[in-house]
């Protein structure tokens, strides 16, 4: 039985992994949740799942959380309390589906703990990279990748030698603005970028997939996953989001993992691995009806996000985290339209810009070079 703490257990991932969870219970158990204000549905997995830790980070949700379910579990209450409960868990494996650089703090605790980490929360590989994989490494702790893309590129190389493949393909949906028009950037609408053609995920990453940020972010996600330099990855535009990513060896095969767009098959992955279990429900590719699989090369003028996160990740240093803090500062921007869609690029690339990058990567250098970011993009609103 492996017992699974998820840190952002109200959101698309967290409940999804929750459903996972809960299709097996001979195989995982809950044993802490976490999540910011959402305490209703901690509240509904606490009596249901019983675990012993939850957290809460707004205050008033964890008083109401602790009114609700005080008696079933320890409830701790805010960035303070969440590392309170990675340092009295018990769990066998932390699931990272919180949002944004707030994951950086908790994930480094677990892994201190000796902990294995899912990781679906890419902003902590994009700004604190080098320091995750360093401290994973040194403690012999597994990082797993949850992100669909990581999710494939991680099953296609299982038993591969590394210096047989020749590059990395991460495939991209391309977005709800794949096909319009560069002159009709300046006009789009929040609403119009919440609606994916293909996946069903909170706010910050659908907005991310539609600036193609997020194909930027899952970048440098691989870079550290796989320890790959950022000339042998490349960005391909699947639009039907069959095919999750793909390898291309040395000899010129290329090895792709299918699949339906469905998050529970590489959380359970993730969870299971290197072992496979059915996942409740799912729904299987109709090859009869799969009338055709697309591709495109991305169009870089149009989404200037994805050079932004290779020049970032090729600077290196601090500059992936400035680019991070910066473009979840814009994102949010947008949410609350307070700035239109293309600014979110003019604010990321200025931020850059504006950033004297530090080499010497510790806790402390990306703290700072976070803040600094977030607080220089919050100027340019
Ligand atoms: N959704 C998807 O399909 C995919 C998501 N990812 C990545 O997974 C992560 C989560 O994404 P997604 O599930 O879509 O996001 P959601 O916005 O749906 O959920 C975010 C979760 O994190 C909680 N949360 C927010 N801030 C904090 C904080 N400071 N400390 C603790 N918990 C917090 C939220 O709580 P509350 O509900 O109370 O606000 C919620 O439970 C992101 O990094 C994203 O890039 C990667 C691949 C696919
Ligand atoms: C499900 C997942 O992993 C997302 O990161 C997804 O890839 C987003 O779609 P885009 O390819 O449009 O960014
Ligand atoms: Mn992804």
């Amino acid at each position: 039985m492996k017992k699974i703490a998820v840190l952002g257990s109200t959101g698309s991932i967290g409940t999804q992994a929750v459903d996972v969870i809960d299709a097996h219970p001979d195989l995982f158990s809950l044993t802490a949740v976490a999540a910011n204000t959402n305490w209703h549905t901690a509240a509904c997995q606490i009596k249901k799942y019983k675990p012993a830790f939850a957290c809460m980070i707004d205050k008033t949700a964890s008083e109401h959380l602790r009114s609700e379910v005080g008696d079933i579990c320890t409830i701790f209450q805010g960035q303070e309390g969440l590392l309170h409960l990675i340092e009295e868990t018990d769990a066998d494996m932390v699931l990272t589906s919180l949002v944004g650089a707030a994951g950086i703090a908790p994930t480094l605790s677990a892994i201190q703990r000796g902990i294995d980490i899912a990781l679906a929360n890419k902003e902590t590989l994009v700004a604190a990279g080098e320091l995750v994989m360093e401290e994973a490494a040194r403690r012999g702790v597994r990082i797993l990748p949850v992100d669909s893309e990581h999710g494939a590129i991680f099953q296609c190389l299982h038993g591969r030698k590394s210096e047989e493949v020749e590059k990395l393909l991460i495939t991209a949906s391309g977005g709800p603005h794949f096909r319009l028009p560069a002159e009709d950037f300046p006009h789009i609408t929040v609403e119009q970028c919440l609606n994916h053609p293909t996946w069903n995920m909170g706010g910050k990453i659908t907005i991310d997939s539609a600036t193609m940020f997020n194909k930027g972010l899952e970048v440098i996600e691989a870079h550290w996953l796989f320890n790959m330099p950022f000339n042998r990855i490349e960005v391909v535009v699947q639009p039907q989001s069959i095919i999750h990513s793909m390898i291309q060896f040395i000899d010129g095969s290329v090895i792709g993992q299918f699949g339906m767009p469905d998050m529970r098959l590489p959380i359970q992955y993730a969870f299971t691995y290197p072992d496979r279990f059915p996942v409740r429900n799912a729904k299987k590719i109709n090859w009869n009806t799969l009338a055709h699989l697309d591709f495109y090369a991305p169009d870089n003028e149009k989404f200037p996000a994805i050079p932004l996160a290779y020049e970032a990740g090729m600077i290196g240093g601090t500059m992936p985290c400035v680019l991070n803090g910066a473009n979840e500062v814009a994102v949010y921007a947008f949410l609350h339209k307070k700035i239109s869609f293309t600014r979110i690029f003019e604010i990321v690339r200025a931020v850059m810009e504006k950033h004297t990058v530090c080499h010497d990567i510790t806790l402390d250098s990306i703290s700072s070079a976070d803040s600094w970011s977030r607080r220089c993009a919050v100027s340019l609103i």
